[in-house]
């Protein structure tokens, strides 16, 4: 269990070195004071994982710093069941000139483990950083990945209660990023804590119970993953976007609930309305389910509240965890949709097969205008998740397949021997 209560943490920044000198001599101040930590306070049960997310600078790694008793909060205190220990700060306490096996030692006792312990686990260390040879060599000799392959082996069997997971493991190669991933989940289902500190939205949705978004050094919203990363993806929508009307955030209040269909977009310049989303059947008639594998349409009306020279529509698929299935929109489809004039109302019909497995999905929008890129708007005018909900049920009689979706695979056998 990890717990922060009303944890804060100031930096003084000096303009330049000497000013540090100048105000102890001349007794005046030469700092100006950034408040990198202000009134952080969440609980981390055993069993749980909880994602740190937030913009560079937000404050992440001072958290973490302190959580791990790098630093020490200003105010607040910390409270961690066991020992914490993670990737942070890559191999601190490494010694380069050191072999792997000889670091093993050293950092495994800094962990606070004790030397029968590190005796007994010095082995398994040596089999999961799997280094071969280089074991023996000095760590100058390492890669960065080599190095966090040893870092992770010796931290993940420190016997830790709590476990950080930050970007530093995104220095290792595939295989052993999953590797890591498997032992992190096992770390996880025997009852340890995890923070999860990423930039990947997809990971934190996917690994976390709870997640948290950090901004100028505050929390501004906690909650479950999916909410929480909607949030965030919107923050940077605000920030793209380059019209006059300043963009609407708003953030779902019922995470049970699908909003309204009339609900405010959760992020846009609210220039554009959505007046009806509906789905349809083979036979045209108004769904809420289908089968796996049936044709659907999705229909929506959309009112624009002023002129949009080149507007496009996008449209996207989630499912329960907030992943998305499917998502694309006009610009990427190659289609130039006619000028919208303020007063009109504009029909977009989707047709789809609903290849997807047995579940619960629901429907994202969005309309952009003027396209740039791969895929970006120069303004977003409506946003919005969860707009409407769709239950996909399997026909028995369907081919059967598991995943998220059905490619359709084409499958050839041949007895070759
Ligand atoms: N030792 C320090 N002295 C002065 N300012 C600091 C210090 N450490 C961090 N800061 C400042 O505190 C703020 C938070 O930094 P932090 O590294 O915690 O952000 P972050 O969310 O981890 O960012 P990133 O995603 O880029 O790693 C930043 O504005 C940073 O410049």
């Amino acid at each position: 269990m990890i717990r922060a209560e009303h944890v804060s943490k100031h930096f003084r920044l000096y303009r330049k070195p000497s000013d540090r000198l100048k105000e102890i001599l001349l007794r005046r101040s030469y700092h100006s004071v950034h408040q990198a930590l202000e009134d952080i306070s969440f609980q981390v049960d055993d069993g749980q994982t909880l994602g740190i997310i937030g913009q560079n600078g937000a404050g992440k790694s001072t958290l973490l710093k302190i959580l791990t008793g790098v630093l020490l909060p200003d105010s607040g205190r910390v409270r961690v069941s066991g020992r914490i220990t993670g990737l942070l700060e890559l191999g601190t306490g490494f010694n380069l000139e050191m072999s792997g096996i000889e670091n093993i030692r050293a950092n495994a006792m800094l962990l606070g483990m004790g030397a029968d312990q590190i005796a007994s686990r010095r082995e398994a260390i040596i089999d999961f950083a799997e280094l071969g040879e280089f074991i023996h060599e000095p760590l100058k000799t390492y890669s960065s990945g080599m190095i966090m392959r040893l870092a992770f082996a010796i931290a993940i069997h420190a016997d830790p209660s709590c476990f950080v997971v930050d970007e530093a493991l995104s220095v290792g190669d595939a295989y052993f990023q999953q590797k890591c991933m498997r032992a992190i989940q096992d770390f996880r289902a025997r009852g340890g804590s995890i923070l999860f500190v990423s930039h990947d939205m997809s990971a934190v949705k996917a690994l976390c119970d709870h997640a948290l978004l950090l901004e100028g050094g505050r929390i501004i919203d906690q909650g479950l993953p999916k909410d929480v990363v909607d949030h965030y993806h919107a923050m940077f929508l605000h920030r793209s976007h380059q019209g006059d009307v300043p963009v609407v955030i708003q953030r779902p209040t019922e995470h049970a609930a699908p909003r309204s269909q009339n609900s405010a977009p959760l992020a846009g310049t609210g220039e554009v309305e959505l007046v009806k989303l509906e789905m349809l059947n083979a036979q045209g008639q108004v769904v809420e389910h289908v089968t796996s594998e049936a044709p659907l349409t999705i229909v929506a009306h959309l009112l624009a509240h002023r002129d949009l020279d080149q507007p496009h529509y996008g449209i996207g698929i989630r499912n329960r965890f907030g992943h998305s299935v499917f998502e694309t929109n006009t610009y990427c489809m190659g289609q130039t949709p006619a000028a919208l004039t303020a007063g009109e109302t504009v029909r977009v019909e989707w047709r789809v097969v609903a290849n997807l497995i047995k579940g619960d999905y629901s429907m994202t929008v969005g309309v952009g205008n003027r396209p740039y890129g791969t895929g970006s708007f120069d303004e977003i005018l409506f946003f919005s998740h969860d707009l409407a909900m769709l239950k996909v049920e399997v026909d028995p009689d369907a081919i059967r397949y598991d995943g998220y979706f059905n490619m359709h695979p084409d499958v050839s056998i041949q007895t070759v021997g």
